[in-house]
């Protein structure tokens, strides 16, 4: 097994935000927020203190979608939002969908996703867009490649597979109904993976000359665990990005470098 990391991505990506005067705020949106949601929010905001970025924390409850929108109606439309997700409880959360019109740094409108289907990569959600940051770093053709993808989310895998399809890969998207997916993974040059399933997919489902990219997290001990078994692959012949300087290590760094877009 080769071991992957995002060392070198990430100090490129702090060089550049690290040179940048920043003049607009960073909003983070939550709605009843979850434990993870919370933890999550921590995170970034580390980051905007480190970077010198201004941060609003906003935590919503029982407001409307219009209610929503007037709160934003006062902001510049160059500062960035993003809605924490769970955003309440499986509410209808279209109308915010359609019409907020800040810097969309997680891909919530319609808007951004429509121009992932149309290939531009910069619209891509945080996470989504580290993973193919990390895969043009590193100087990956993913260009007729078979990709499988363990996540369905509007978050990560979906955007993610519409982009990589954008740029000719070929894109299978597994989900917990999938008829067989040790067979499509199996058979695959990348699978990313991001189900949060602590060390889920072992040395069974894998096959050599594939590349791994572990994008889940869950915790154990208040230590980091993906979903792949790493000690289970160490003597296969395997690329692999684990969670350990991994794409974690760089999310809440893609998320603010949407703002210098
Ligand atoms: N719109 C939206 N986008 C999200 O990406 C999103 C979300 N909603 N809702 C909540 C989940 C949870 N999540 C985490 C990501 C990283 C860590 C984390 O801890 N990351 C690093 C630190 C990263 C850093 O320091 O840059 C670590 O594992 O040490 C935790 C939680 C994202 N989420």
């Amino acid at each position: 097994m080769e071991i992957l990391n995002t060392k070198s991505l990430r100090k490129e990506i702090i060089d550049r935000l690290e040179g940048h005067d920043f003049t607009n705020k960073i909003l983070l949106l939550s709605k009843n927020p979850s434990q993870e949601v919370n933890h999550y929010k921590e995170v970034i905001l580390k980051r905007c203190k480190e970077l010198g970025i201004t941060y609003i924390d906003k935590v919503f409850e029982g407001e409307s979608q219009e209610e929503i929108l007037d709160y934003l109606s006062t902001f510049d439309k160059k500062d960035g939002f993003i809605i924490l997700a769970p955003f309440g409880d499986k509410e209808d959360l279209s109308l915010l969908k359609e019409k907020i019109n800040l810097k969309d740094l997680d891909s919530f409108t319609y808007k951004s996703l429509g121009k992932i289907l149309d290939g531009d990569k910069k619209a891509l959600p945080a996470t989504a867009r580290a993973v193919v940051s990390f895969m043009d770093h590193v100087r990956l053709d993913y260009k007729g490649k078979r990709v499988v993808i363990a996540n369905n989310t509007n978050i990560i895998g979906r955007p993610l597979a519409m982009y990589l399809a954008s740029k000719r890969a070929s894109v299978t998207i597994i989900n917990s109904l999938t008829n067989n997916p040790k067979d499509l993974i199996k058979n695959c040059d990348i699978f990313i993976s991001a189900i949060g399933n602590a060390h889920f997919y072992d040395k069974n489902y894998f096959k050599c000359g594939q590349l791994l990219i572990d994008v889940g997290t869950s915790y154990k001990n208040g230590r980091i665990i993906g979903d792949i078994d790493s000690d289970s692959i160490s003597d296969m012949d395997v690329k692999y990005l684990g969670s350990k300087n991994g794409i974690g290590s760089i999310t809440t760094l893609t998320l603010v470098e949407g703002l210098i877009y």
